[in-house]
């Protein structure tokens, strides 16, 4: 079965309709103020109603809190919660419980021992994502197309469904779904001309890529 596809960072609406057109699974709207790929109420609203029912709305945070999340969910219409930050398993069970949406926990992966912490969230989160730790003092946690060594991926053991992030492009894509056997691939960089500004084109290719894969 073909992986399912995450385009994250999405923030207008000529590039939602790429991805809509490109039937990608998922479509993320990033919540974090840093972001290049940030959006606002305002913008993620429109985007919302536009997209309708045709896609599921993942909402990314980075350690935000609980009123920043309510409205996100409630503007945005988030069919599911992306934490990329720091968030311990019992944030992600609190998070779970008190919003009723499916939560995807982020691994920064560097070694083994990163891949070993996905189990850490069997019963707190509902899909781990592995991405690329960025350095320690980057100005962003994702969204730097970094790649980690993917076959790191033979000791994932969580025995929750996850997903692989970090550097993913429609040139290497059918290669780390052909080594890793990732249920879910997320790119957001790598279908961008500059950060921020993504590209009906490369989404498209992307996606096809992974089809094809
Ligand atoms: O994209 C961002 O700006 C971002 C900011 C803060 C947290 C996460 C972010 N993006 C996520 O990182 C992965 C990997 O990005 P890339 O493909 O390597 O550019 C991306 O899929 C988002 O989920």
């Amino acid at each position: 079965m073909a992986s399912r596809i995450k385009i994250c960072g999405i923030s207008t609406p000529e590039t939602l309709d790429a991805v809509l057109a490109a039937r990608a699974e998922y479509v993320g709207f990033n919540f974090f103020p840093p972001s290049p790929r940030h959006v606002s109420f305002d913008r993620v609203a429109a985007l919302a109603s536009r997209a309708g029912d045709r896609i599921s709305k993942v909402g990314v945070f980075v350690d935000a809190d609980d009123a920043l999340i309510a409205a996100a969910v409630e503007t945005g219409k988030l069919d599911a919660i992306q934490l990329h930050g720091e968030e311990v398993p019992k944030r992600a069970s609190e998070l779970k419980a008190r919003f009723g949406k499916p939560v995807w926990k982020v691994i920064p992966v560097s070694s083994a021992a990163d891949i070993a912490r996905g189990a850490d969230y069997r019963g707190a989160a509902d899909f781990i994502l592995y991405d690329a730790k960025t350095p320690k003092d980057a100005a962003l946690p994702g969204g730097m197309g970094l790649r980690f060594d993917w076959s790191l991926l033979r000791e994932e053991k969580s025995r929750l469904p996850w997903g692989l992030a970090g550097g993913l492009s429609a040139a290497n894509v059918a290669d780390a779904i052909a080594q890793t056997g990732a249920q879910m691939v997320d790119t957001s960089s790598g279908v961008e001309t500059a950060p921020g500004a993504k590209d009906g084109d490369a989404i498209a290719a992307f996606c096809s890529a992974v089809r094809k894969a």
